[in-house]
């Protein structure tokens, strides 16, 4: 992963003539931003670790598993938000994490723990470094030193379940990795968040991620089964069988705990067969509340699509979920949906057919493979243009939420309206990225010109979008979690009694508060 952008260096995306067009067509941008520094001529702060410090915790994990140097301890500065992006672009002296410690074991993550605990030293736990809330910043609260807790060497699977179809995955797999080892055996987890590359086991579920594929095989959370988990006054191996009704589930606890609760070791997942059959169909409606309208009759119907999701006319228009042809001349009119079935032949034909029916009815026409197939292809690519757009002189950055199906149409005028408000000129796209018997999530994309103090200018944005949705009945986040950024939001999200409860438990499990600082508890 870049330290100052986004993913592998080698798949990093020029903008496109049609790009470039639309930018100075839709907001005037037309130069290049003054670009970053070199990471050789980036400033840290020095650590403030003491020699004592730093022999305590090598004396856990050894030498050659702690380090303080910049080349560490930059790329765990913070996660990936553009507001992240921005300040490693700065010239300015900029902030970071004290040393790096990556250890190999829950006893060690028990004796680190315990160490920092006696030398009142900050701990931010660190997955893949995919974070866009601030759940990575460095604060040390209020300790004079953090450290990273890297969980990259907790990279096995500890037990494959294929009778129960259930897995123990360490929580520094990458989603590629642990993908990988369990094709081993013929079975998928099946989650694929757009930064699935780079993101980690462990952090699905401390921030409650959704994937792609969140209509077949539900959210993260869905899929927890278990989870062990190590706090400075102990551990935890929750959850022993498929239900139980022994009290209230104390994974939920973990759940979405973004670090500050624990160090999730292991998660126990649900798996399943890898598919053997896939099936893709786009659609197009007139507008996004007919569109909004038939993914809600196929999820109430329980028709069984793996994909479904909804652009609005904006990001149709300008090809935003066909990544290779973003900019380029409309491709389709109205809104595009996106369905992909997985499964044995005989369910695919099944869930396909009754989906189709489904769309037909509620006024969709079908558009057959290729759209589908092209959203699938440039999925996890996307993301590479926002560093270009950033060199080009235009701002981009991405939020969520998610409501009920009848206040989904109120809340998606209501942040729109709050974006193009705070940033006049900009281009705000939408669309359903997950979908509820229930409700759906809505995913926005606001691209504008870089102002003078960018950093500044979305956050004007952001907490008026965060209004917005707080007015609306909205959740502050449906799958980025809270971190930083949404903890001003936290004490509207679940009253003063929850911020009580939250701060409770953090008090027994984690009496001297250097697990992760500053995020989610208000
Ligand atoms: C381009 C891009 C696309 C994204 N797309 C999606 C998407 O489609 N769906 C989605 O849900 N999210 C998405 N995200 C957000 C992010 O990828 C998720 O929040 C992801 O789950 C974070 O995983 P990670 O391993 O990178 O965790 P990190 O970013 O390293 O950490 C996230 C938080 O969890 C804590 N944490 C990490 N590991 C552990 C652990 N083992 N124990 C305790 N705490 C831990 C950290 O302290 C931090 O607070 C996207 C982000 C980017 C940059």
């Amino acid at each position: 992963m870049k330290w100052d952008a986004w993913g592998d260096p080698a798949l990093a995306k020029e903008l496109s003539a049609d790009i470039k067009g639309l930018l100075a067509a839709a907001l005037g941008v037309t130069g290049d931003a003054a670009p970053g520094p070199d990471a050789s001529e980036v400033v840290l702060r020095p650590s403030a670790l003491t020699p004592d410090d730093l022999a305590a915790l090598a004396a856990v994990v050894g030498e050659a598993h702690l380090s303080t140097a910049d080349a560490d301890r930059l790329p765990r500065a913070g996660g990936k938000s553009t507001p992240d992006l921005l300040r490693r672009r700065s010239r300015d002296p900029q902030d970071a994490p004290d040393a790096v410690v990556l250890p190999g074991s829950e006893d060690e993550i028990t004796a680190l723990l315990a160490v920092c605990t006696e030398r009142r030293i900050a701990v931010v736990p660190f997955g893949g470094g995919t974070s866009v809330v601030g759940g990575l910043d460095p604060e040390r609260g209020a300790f004079a030193a953090v450290v990273s807790l890297d969980l990259r060497r907790l990279d096995q699977l500890l037990d494959l379940d294929e009778t129960s179809g259930e897995a123990l995955l360490g929580a520094g797999l990458t989603g590629p990795a642990a993908e990988a080892l369990l094709a081993e055996h013929g079975f998928e987890l099946g989650h694929y968040p757009q930064s699935f590359r780079f993101a980690t086991i462990g952090g699905f579920a401390a921030t409650r991620s959704s994937g792609q594929n969140s209509a077949g095989h539900g959210r993260f959370d869905d899929m927890v089964r278990g989870l062990r988990v190590v706090t400075p006054t102990g551990r935890l191996d929750l959850g022993r069988a498929p239900a139980s009704a022994a009290g209230p589930d104390l994974r939920e606890l973990f759940l979405g705990s973004e670090g500050t609760l624990g160090v999730i070791t292991a998660v126990r997942v649900r798996v399943h067969p890898v598919p053997a059959v896939k099936a893709y169909e786009a659609w197009t409606f007139p507008d996004f509340t007919t569109g909004a309208a038939a993914l809600r009759a196929v999820e109430q119907q329980g028709t069984g699509p793996t994909v479904i999701r909804l652009s609005d006319e904006a990001e149709t228009m300008i090809n935003l979920a066909m990544t290779e042809k973003i900019g380029g001349e409309a491709a389709i009119s109205g809104c595009l949906a996106v369905t992909v079935f997985e499964g044995t032949a005989e369910q695919v034909a099944a869930r396909h057919q009754l989906t189709r029916a489904a769309l037909l009815a509620a006024g969709g026409t079908s558009l057959g493979e290729a759209p589908a197939r092209a959203w699938e292809h440039g999925r996890f690519n996307a993301p590479y243009l926002r560093d270009s757009l950033l060199d080009a002189g235009a701002l981009c950055e991405t939020l969520e939420t998610a409501a009920g199906w009848r206040d989904l149409h109120a809340l998606r005028f209501a942040v729109t309206t709050a974006l193009t408000e705070a940033l006049p000129g900009s281009l705000v796209l939408c669309h359903i990225s997950h979908v509820y018997p229930t409700g759906a999530s809505l995913y926005f994309t606001v691209v504008a010109a870089l102002g003078e103090e960018p950093l500044q200018q979305w956050g004007a944005a952001k907490r008026a979008a965060c209004d917005a949705i707080v007015r609306s009945g909205g959740t502050i986040t449906h799958h980025h979690a809270v971190g930083t950024d949404h903890r001003p939001w936290m004490a509207d999200e679940i009253g003063d009694l929850g911020v009580r409860i939250l701060r409770a438990v953090k008090a027994e499990i984690d009496p001297a508060g250097i697990l992760n600082p500053g995020k989610l508890i208000p």
